[in-house]
């Protein structure tokens, strides 16, 4: 049975996504402490692929996980899936809301209940957790007082209970994430995919505006854009791009090609279907028989059979 690692432990949003992310076949799911230890399972080949979280609609990009996508051997994502997002403060039993002093869980929960824990625990200091389940266990060991959780980590601690429900600041959150695996064989083109990539440009007027028009000459939609620093060089980035539709596709591959030609380094992150299936709507100039007409006109130009 393939093993599918996730950001663990048992308890998390992670588990519950790559529970869905493979439910088409029988995995074991296996939990490690953070998303680049999980990637450097993947790469290292003691696990077929990983689980990871990449954005939430709230708090915007998982930087730990862009970092990790970028750094080392390549690996590319295959699935997507979205998932909203609810969370519960839980505590070990007795424990009264005007007795918490600590607060622990996942930076990107504590963002995303700051105005709740602002009006309802003023005094509690917040500690970082690697995730939201190790927040639940760090409480059921008695290092915090509660835990911002996900609803389904009561089922795995249940030495702890829910306090209060439903405390994040916005109701219907989403987080995305990703199944990633080593470079091979791609899904098939869907109709409705998005293609992932990074890239590099350079420091100089209108690269990253050029850069952004080859996308927009084809007629392909950008759904994401989002620049991580490089770290050794100070005022240097990458640009985390996400556009609809597949590298298979004639006019995405025609992108591609251009972005590889304009930037220093490009990394393809993955083109899989889109979790939410709505198709891509290209326009009738970046069709595929568009694009297959016209190489073919230029290739009848070059042989001398048109003028
Ligand atoms: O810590 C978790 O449970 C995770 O899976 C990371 C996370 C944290 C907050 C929102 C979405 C994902």
């Amino acid at each position: 049975m393939p093993q599918i690692a996730y950001l663990g432990p048992a308890g998390t949003f992670t588990e519950q996504a790559t529970r869905s992310l493979t439910g088409d076949f029988d995995a074991e799911l296996v939990p490690f402490e953070t998303v680049p230890l999980a990637l450097t399972a993947v790469r290292r080949g003691e696990v077929l692929a990983a689980g990871v979280p990449v954005e939430n609609s709230v708090e915007g990009s998982v930087p730990a996980t862009l970092d990790a996508l970028t750094t080392d051997e390549p690996l590319v994502a295959v699935q997507e899936a979205l998932l909203p997002v609810q969370f519960d403060l839980l505590v070990r039993p007795g424990t009264e809301q005007s007795a918490i002093r600590t607060v622990a869980s996942h930076p990107h929960a504590l963002a995303q209940v700051r105005d709740w824990l602002a009006a309802n625990l003023p005094g509690a200091e917040v500690r970082a957790t690697s995730s939201t389940a190790a927040g639940a266990a760090a409480v059921a060991a008695g290092e915090f007082d509660a835990a911002i959780s996900a609803p389904v980590a009561l089922e795995h601690y249940p030495s702890l209970e829910r306090l209060v429900g439903g405390i994040a600041d916005v109701r219907d959150a989403v987080t995305r994430f990703l199944l990633v695996r080593r470079p091979g064989k791609l899904p098939e083109p869907t109709g409705a995919d998005r293609t992932s990539v990074c890239a590099v440009i350079g420091d100089e007027v209108g690269s990253l505006a050029e850069l952004l028009a080859e996308l927009s000459l084809r007629g392909i939609n950008l759904s994401r854009i989002e620049s991580r620093p490089i770290k050794d060089r100070f005022g240097e980035y990458r640009f985390f791009l996400d556009f609809d539709g597949h590298v298979a596709d004639a006019r995405i591959g025609d992108a591609l090609t251009a972005l590889r030609r304009r930037c220093s380094t490009v990394r393809f992150l993955g083109s899989y279907p889109k979790a939410d299936r709505t198709p891509a709507s290209v326009r009738e100039t970046a069709s595929e028989q568009a694009f297959r007409l016209s190489a073919q006109w230029v290739e009848d130009v070059r042989a001398g059979r048109l003028a």
